[in-house]
């Protein structure tokens, strides 16, 4: 029997190809989806919301993926700079920056022929993320990929010490930062909660509730964009700010309570954008973070200072390592209820 043999089906066939980067899932799109239209990435990305977003729903949520599903769907870019351009998409719509897929997609882009003639030790691939600009370095020899560390869009603290009331917990304290998309942090402790011990569960309840209270209570705004100013997510942390060698640890929750089984890239790149702006980490000091979930490490430093409009900011460095599960070509049949996708809570 030929196999893979296509089953019965209606309509269009996406193919994908699947990968995590410390346990958190990345969909890598490769066929199916029509052309998005839209001068820029950031235009793109408001297409696809407006006009395809069926077919996020198809491939993020049940029966296909689940309700932590994440994906890349790659897209031309307007820079000339950029190699590829990416848009981002979870459970509740687009990201505008996305550090675990950059690490993937940096190994795909390689794997894959993206890049015409990869050099060792390793290739710079240029991914145009609805953030910006993004420069992911992909280690290469004998022909293999392995480890991946980018260079994100400058990163900056928005506000520190922002008092926000949150239901069942009264005034909370949280600092604002952003590192591609904008999270609000708190120590896991002002709640009595473990980010490593306590239950997945509680914590998302507990970061969601955070995340609602400063989408009600704290008008955001980016230099760049309008649609760069939203809160994507709330980060619980264990507190463990200033340098040390050894890994802090912390837990993403954003979009629609949804959570990030590994440290962040973005989260961790507006961390450390915090924890420079505190005067707790130097320049070029590397440290390690830890996912409160899988206990997957990121490393990340802040490499250079800069600014993003009014902004005093740093450009953050993050490296991982990804790794391929799979690939699947996903079809519906037109008779099928629950074809268009589902999610249970
Ligand atoms: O690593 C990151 O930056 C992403 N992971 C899921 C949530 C964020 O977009």
């Amino acid at each position: 029997m030929e196999f893979p043999k296509l089953p019965p089906h209606d309509g269009p066939v996406l193919s994908v190809v699947d990968m995590h980067t410390g346990g958190e899932p990345l969909r890598v799109i490769i066929n199916g989806y029509p052309e998005v239209t839209g001068d820029t990435v950031l235009a793109k990305r408001r297409y696809a919301r407006e006009h395809l977003d069926h077919l996020r729903k198809v491939l993020m949520f049940e029966p296909r993926g689940h309700y932590d599903m994440y994906g890349a769907l790659l897209v031309q870019s307007e820079i000339a700079e950029a190699d590829i351009g990416v848009l981002f998409m979870h459970n509740e719509g687009y990201s505008t920056m996305c550090g675990h897929a950059v690490i993937a997609l940096g190994r795909f882009a390689v794997d894959y022929g993206l890049v015409k003639s990869p050099t060792s030790p390793e290739t710079q691939i240029n991914i145009h993320c609805p953030c910006g600009l993004v420069k992911a370095f992909v280690e290469y020899s004998n022909g293999k990929t392995g480890a991946v560390r980018f260079h994100s869009v400058p990163a900056f603290v928005f506000a520190t010490d922002v008092k926000v009331t949150v239901p069942g917990f009264g005034e909370i304290t949280v600092d604002i930062s952003y590192g591609g998309a904008l999270y609000a942090f708190v120590n896991a402790d002002s709640f009595r909660m473990d980010v490593s011990k306590s239950r997945t569960r509680d914590l998302v309840d507990v970061a969601t509730a955070v995340s609602n209270a400063v989408k009600s209570q704290v008008k955001l705004h980016h230099p760049v964009s309008d649609d760069l100013a939203f809160l994507y997510g709330t980060i619980l942390t264990d507190g463990k700010d200033a340098f040390s060698d050894e890994p802090t640890a912390n837990i993403c929750v954003f979009a629609d309570a949804q959570v990030d089984r590994s440290p962040t890239g973005s989260g961790v790149t507006a961390r450390i954008a915090l924890q420079y702006h505190k005067g707790l980490i130097q320049l070029h000091q590397t440290r390690s973070f830890k996912s409160g979930t899988t206990e997957a490490l990121f490393t990340g430093k802040a490499v250079q200072e800069t600014t993003c409009g009014e902004f005093k900011a740093v450009v953050v460095e993050v490296a991982g390592h990804a790794y391929y599960t799979g690939a699947a070509s996903f079809t519906l049949e037109n008779s099928d209820l629950l074809k268009d996708g589902f999610l249970l809570r």
